[in-house]
């Protein structure tokens, strides 16, 4: 069962050097309880596209078509993009609830993490007792990993995944139906990095919460990630179980960036790359966007832009494996 769904969602940046199409007719389920990861070079619109199911996007950003709906476990839905300054309010944190790259810049450097949950408990649910709250706190932090006493700690005082762990806590509050983590865990040691998201699996499974993750760590993504979007220049190219992304990549763009990544077991391969760079968002060549960089393309891919079918958005790969990357 779906939790959210993005159908045809497109967002421009408006500049005066041109439009840029960071989000074109994306659509994409996000089924609930899963950890779906968003993969694709810098720039192909992972950021935009989480922003704007956020609703955080500020102007230049506009979004020009499409519809996020957010589908509640009673059978109730809500319209995303028309929700009000009040209802939008309620529905980042007790419906969705967003981690931040920085999470120095989610935190409130003047308050301690303690207080910072305790705000938004006592925001948004008003009856709840001072002691509840105070008890809440330490349990959510608890949960991630931070001792009780810590909930005295401003954010300086605490160390860079002490401070993701405060973040997440913080979004874990109300316990929201869906959260979206975008590159979450870059700045911290890749040992940290990892247990921090194991940890948010157990407390997925635990709370039930959907994930949106996005990392440039491709290994990463496919060890956390139930299922796996591809983006390219604005598009999801490919969707599928991680598992089944990382044994037989379907797109040539997919096949690219899992050989542009080291591979965290198995033999060591060359690492192959991509040639060339992410085409100007301004002025998109027709056809597959991909097409310039594609070492298998044929005439046709320069004119026919394709549609995300069977999964995959290729003239060539419609049904079948590219090969087996396993
Ligand atoms: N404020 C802005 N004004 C104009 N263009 C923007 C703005 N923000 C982002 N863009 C452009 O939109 C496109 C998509 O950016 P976005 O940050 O969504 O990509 P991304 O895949 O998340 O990249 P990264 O992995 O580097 O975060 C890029 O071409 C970017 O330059």
């Amino acid at each position: 069962m779906n939790v959210l769904e993005i159908r045809d969602l497109s967002v421009d940046y408006l500049s005066g050097s041109g439009t840029v199409h960071a989000v074109a007719g994306v659509s994409l389920d996000l089924r609930r309880g899963e950890v779906l990861g968003l993969a694709g070079e810098s720039g192909s619109g992972k950021s935009t596209l989480a922003n704007a199911v956020a609703r955080l996007l500020r102007p230049p950003a506009a979004i020009t078509s499409g519809s996020v709906v957010y589908r509640r476990q009673d059978g109730s839905s809500v319209d995303v993009l028309a929700l009000g300054k009040s209802r939008l309010r309620a529905f980042r944190w007790k419906e969705l609830a967003v981690v931040f790259q920085s999470a120095m810049n989610a935190l409130n450097p003047v308050s301690t993490v303690g207080a910072q949950i305790d705000d938004v408990l006592r925001v948004h649910v008003p009856g709840m007792s001072r002691s509840d709250r105070a008890e809440r706190a330490v349990e959510l932090l608890r949960r991630v990993g931070i001792s009780a006493d810590r909930r005295r700690s401003y954010p300086h005082e605490l160390s860079g995944g002490m401070r993701q762990r405060a973040a997440i806590a913080i979004a874990l509050a109300l316990n929201p139906e869906i959260i979206i983590m975008d590159e979450p865990t870059t700045a911290l040691d890749v040992v940290v990095q990892r247990d921090i998201l194991h940890e948010i699996r157990e407390l997925r499974q635990e709370y039930g919460f959907a994930v949106v993750f996005i990392t440039h760590d491709l290994s990463l993504l496919m060890e956390i990630s139930d299922r796996i979007a591809i983006m390219y220049a604005g598009r999801v190219v490919e969707t599928g179980s991680a598992k089944a992304i990382h044994r037989s990549p379907r797109h040539p763009y997919t096949l690219g960036l899992l050989r542009s990544f080291p591979r965290l077991h198995g033999p060591r391969e060359e690492l192959l790359g991509i040639p060339g760079s992410p085409p100007d968002l301004r002025a998109l060549p027709p056809g597959c966007a991909f097409h310039p960089r594609c070492g298998m393309a044929v005439a046709e891919c320069s004119s026919v832009l394709p549609e995300l079918e069977g999964d995959v958005a290729c003239l060539l790969n419609g049904g079948r494996g590219l090969e087996d990357a396993s």
